[in-house]
């Protein structure tokens, strides 16, 4: 696909001469969606994460096994590769040489600079509270051990800690009391994406509910998603669903923090906006530069998913509406155990209501807890929706 004077885009063959190229840093779930829609355009797309048959390598031309947060093996297979365009998927990258690969003409989805600076929750966060002024939780940075405990005592309980590189809750603990302090540190000196390094300490904001504001920037401007609701657990969300319920304060003061933000960030792309929401109030929490986990739940509640959005965004076709199809939710099949081999059973239960589905990511190991898959539904009601795709999800059997 290429850009004609008029900037008309144009397909080309994959594996030819003519072939769109597309490079995805990250092979996940999420990335497996987007490899399929761009398949779906006859785009060429190569796939890399830090170990072989992940999911969106199943689906991509080819893939490779590169340590991401090395710099060099980075730069290695995107000059050898020579894509079109970078796609990251994941935030565990050595985002520093993203910049310097687009400083020498490649493209990054959706800006190297919204990929760095989201990817370590201190550019991100020091971006919305201190340069755009949005509300947050108020939060210190620590890096050593001293600094850890004077952020916990100036923040006062309860807190909330996480590794500066991490996502899905890897290395997140609630802070409540004196009795939690040193497992939290430890905990996120353990369990983030990169290893030991800096974390964030945040104050507990009470909310009523949080959301997912999906916003997408394309060649037209900034459109948005309905509002998904989301339930997390251990800082990794459980369930969502779509729309959710908001006051029209709430949600218009959500669009202006969401569009401030995306706007900063630029780069066409899906944006995952998480915010805070308690009463008219609402807390920028984090921005994901790509599709969202709890935006899995798009598969079925829109005519064109998150991941067929950004697909569109990014290849700078237009998107001149989203269809919502009205009360759904998704609910996570998370097992948790050891195997190299896993074999899911029960899937004739979990389809057997109509308007439900089910995606099994297909990750070739399983060590200790890992989202595996997801159902999802339809309803005559959010509460109807959740309660379908919680037993779809519950169905499904993972044998070890
Ligand atoms: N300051 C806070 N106050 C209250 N709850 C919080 C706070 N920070 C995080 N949480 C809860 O923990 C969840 C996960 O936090 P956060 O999104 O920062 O982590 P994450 O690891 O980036 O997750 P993901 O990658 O799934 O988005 C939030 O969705 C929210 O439910
Ligand atoms: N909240 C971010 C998120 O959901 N990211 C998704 O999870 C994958 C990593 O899964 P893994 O840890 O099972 O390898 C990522 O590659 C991405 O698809
Ligand atoms: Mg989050």
């Amino acid at each position: 696909m290429t850009k004609n004077s008029d900037t008309r885009v144009r397909v080309g063959t994959p594996l030819k001469a003519s072939a769109f190229r597309v490079l995805f840093c990250g092979s996940g779930e999420l990335g497996k969606e987007v490899v399929i829609e761009l398949q779906r355009f006859g785009v060429e797309v190569i796939a890399v994460d830090r170990y072989a048959d992940a999911p969106a390598m199943q689906v991509a031309h080819r893939s490779h096994v590169v340590d991401m947060l090395d710099p060099e093996a980075l730069r290695k297979v995107v000059e050898l590769e020579r894509p079109n365009l970078i796609v990251p998927e994941i935030e565990a990258i050595a985002t520093q040489e993203l910049v310097e690969l687009e400083n020498e003409g490649y493209q990054v989805i959706p800006t190297a600079r919204a990929v760095n600076l989201t990817m370590n929750r201190e550019g991100i966060r020091r971006l919305a509270a201190e340069e755009l002024g949005l509300p947050t939780s108020p939060y210190r940075f620590a890096g050593t051990r001293e600094e850890y405990l004077q952020a916990v005592c100036e923040i006062g309980f309860p807190v909330v800690v996480k590794p500066v590189m991490s996502s899905s809750g890897k290395g997140q603990s609630t802070v409540r009391a004196e009795a939690d302090v040193d497992g939290a540190w430890e905990y996120a000196q353990s369990g983030g994406r990169a290893g030991k390094g800096r974390v964030i300490v945040e104050g507990f904001v009470d909310f009523d509910y949080e959301i997912t504001l999906l916003t997408v920037r394309h060649k037209s401007g900034v459109t948005f998603c309905a509002p998904i609701g989301h339930c997390q657990e251990d800082g990794d969300y459980r369930e969502s669903w779509q729309p959710q319920p908001m006051q029209d304060r709430a949600l218009e003061r959500s669009k202006e923090i969401a569009r401030a933000v995306v706007e900063d960030l630029g780069g066409y792309g899906i944006y995952g906006v998480e915010l805070f929401v308690r009463g008219d109030d609402v807390w920028f929490s984090e921005v994901s530069p790509r599709p969202h986990d709890t935006g899995l739940v798009t598969l079925i509640s829109q005519d064109l998913s998150e991941f067929a959005i950004h697909a569109r965004a990014i290849l700078g076709l237009p998107i001149p509406g989203i269809r919502q199809n009205g009360p759904s939710a998704s609910a996570v099949i998370l097992p948790e155990g050891d195997s190299a081999d896993v074999v899911y059973e029960g899937l004739d239960d979990a389809l057997a209501k109509p308007d439900t589905q089910l995606r099994l990511f297909g990750k070739p190991e399983l060590q200790g807890r890992r989202r595996m898959g997801v159902a999802l539904a339809l309803g005559t009601s959010i509460g109807e929706a959740r309660k379908t795709a919680g037993e779809a999800a519950k169905a499904v059997k993972v044998s070890l």
